[in-house]
């Protein structure tokens, strides 16, 4: 007979019985459990179990994002006024809109062949289906196609325009509490990509309604820090954040390989604070945020930047506060938070809602919220609560 082992790893149990294992190997991989069971021809079993939740999912999360961003990178470079066409919320859509979604959506089936597919994306391929959407759909096939190029493998795929209209529409999932959905944000901040300034590309990935990891690439985001008052020698942007449940939150520079893992800031006295707010004022009321600011005691003025590259911000410190005050009527998606609300919880820090409730992923593409939605790190929010439902009483007040 054989001895039992028992090996615990941080992340890893492994049960062996017997030593010899070189002849039989069988691996099921089920939801990030890898069972091995090994087996020598004398059928002493040994069976090793080893969690590795979502590694590859990561990986492939990853890859896909940092294509899609060559790719909005290349499109941003060359924006010409043809590539922005009206949806009916009047929001601009691009070419790199589009590719971005396709891409990714087959990136990931690739990479991920074994798992059921679903995704929970905001573009569909409605207007490009239209016979005016043609010479739109060609150029988003050709962009896709010269980014599937430049991956460098010698075996890609060339897609049709049929193949980009069927990846653009496995966006279509409703997501929901039960199974593995990706969410994805292929522009996050169109206003701030057609304007030349800050946009994210934003995945992330639900599983039984929770986020269980997160990508954010930020073309433009500066690798250095943009809190207020810094100043870099380095100008160097673009900037991939990435983090997975229980295991932090890493950045590394978009195309690069070394990772450094972030923090959020540490502060406690909201007079050192700075806080962050969208460069739009439609989508955010600076009135509200500034109130609040000013009940904190934050003296710094608002870094006002576009699109989730915020949350990235936030995750390495950067600042100490987002604020997010949509105007009545519009509802949160959930592809504007999944990704970014993972990077900043995995590197310290809190993301609820404007009356402290956590952010419930589970009730398909919208987010419902109380008031809007705030973030900050552990020792500033309840003084940050407070303030803001200090401001929120005394707008109800004043209407
Ligand atoms: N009226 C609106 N109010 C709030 N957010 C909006 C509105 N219209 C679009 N958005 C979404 O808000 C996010 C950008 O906000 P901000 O850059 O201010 O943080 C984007 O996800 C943007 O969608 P999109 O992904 O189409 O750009
Ligand atoms: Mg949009
Ligand atoms: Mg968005
Ligand atoms: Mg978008």
């Amino acid at each position: 007979m054989g001895t039992a082992t028992f090996w615990w790893r941080a992340r890893s149990i492994s049960v062996g019985v017997g030593s010899d294992w070189r002849l039989y190997e069988a691996r099921i991989q089920k939801r990030g459990i890898v069972v091995s069971t090994r087996r020598r021809s004398s059928s002493l079993p040994t069976l090793i179990v080893s969690s590795m939740p979502y590694e590859k999912e990561l990986a492939a999360a990853k890859k896909a994002a940092t294509l899609a961003a060559r790719l909005c990178q290349k499109v941003q470079k060359a924006l010409l006024q043809s590539d922005v066409h009206s949806k009916s919320d009047k929001s601009p859509v691009t070419v790199a809109d589009y590719g971005s979604q396709a891409l990714i959506s087959f990136i990931l089936e690739r990479e991920l062949p074994s798992e059921p597919f679903s995704i929970v994306a905001e573009e569909d391929s409605g207007d490009l289906r239209k016979e005016s959407g043609q010479d739109t759909l060609k150029r988003i096939t050709e962009l896709v196609n010269d980014t599937l190029a430049s991956e460098g493998s010698n075996s890609f795929s060339i897609l049709t325009t049929d193949d980009v209209l069927t990846a653009i529409d496995n966006g279509k999932s409703e997501g929901g509490s039960v199974g593995l959905h990706w969410v994805l944000d292929p522009i996050d901040g169109t206003k701030g990509f057609v304007r030349g300034d800050q946009y994210a590309i934003a995945l992330g990935l639900l599983h039984e309604g929770k986020v269980v990891l997160g990508v954010l690439a930020c073309p433009n985001l500066p690798l250095a820090s943009i809190g207020s008052n810094q100043q870099h020698s380095s100008n160097e942007v673009g900037c991939l954040f990435f983090a997975k449940v229980g295991d932090g939150t890493y950045m590394q520079a978009l195309g690069g390989s070394t990772q450094t893992r972030v923090h959020v800031c540490d502060i406690d006295n909201p007079e050192e604070a700075s806080f962050f707010e969208s460069f739009e004022a439609a989508h955010s009321s600076h009135d509200l945020s500034s109130s609040i600011a000013e009940k904190l005691g934050v003296k710094a003025p608002p870094v006002r930047i576009d699109s989730q590259a915020k949350y990235g911000a936030l995750s390495r410190g950067d600042g100490a506060i987002y604020l997010r005050f949509p105007h009545k009527g519009y509802r949160e998606k959930i592809w504007d938070h999944a990704a970014g609300s993972i990077v900043v919880t995995e590197a310290g820090g809190i993301v609820t809602d404007a009356a402290g409730n956590p952010l419930d992923f589970s009730k398909g593409k919208f987010l419902d919220v109380v008031s809007g939605i705030i973030v900050t790190n552990q020792k500033l929010m309840p003084s940050l609560l407070r303030a803001v439902k200090e401001a929120l009483n005394e707008k109800a007040s004043s209407l």
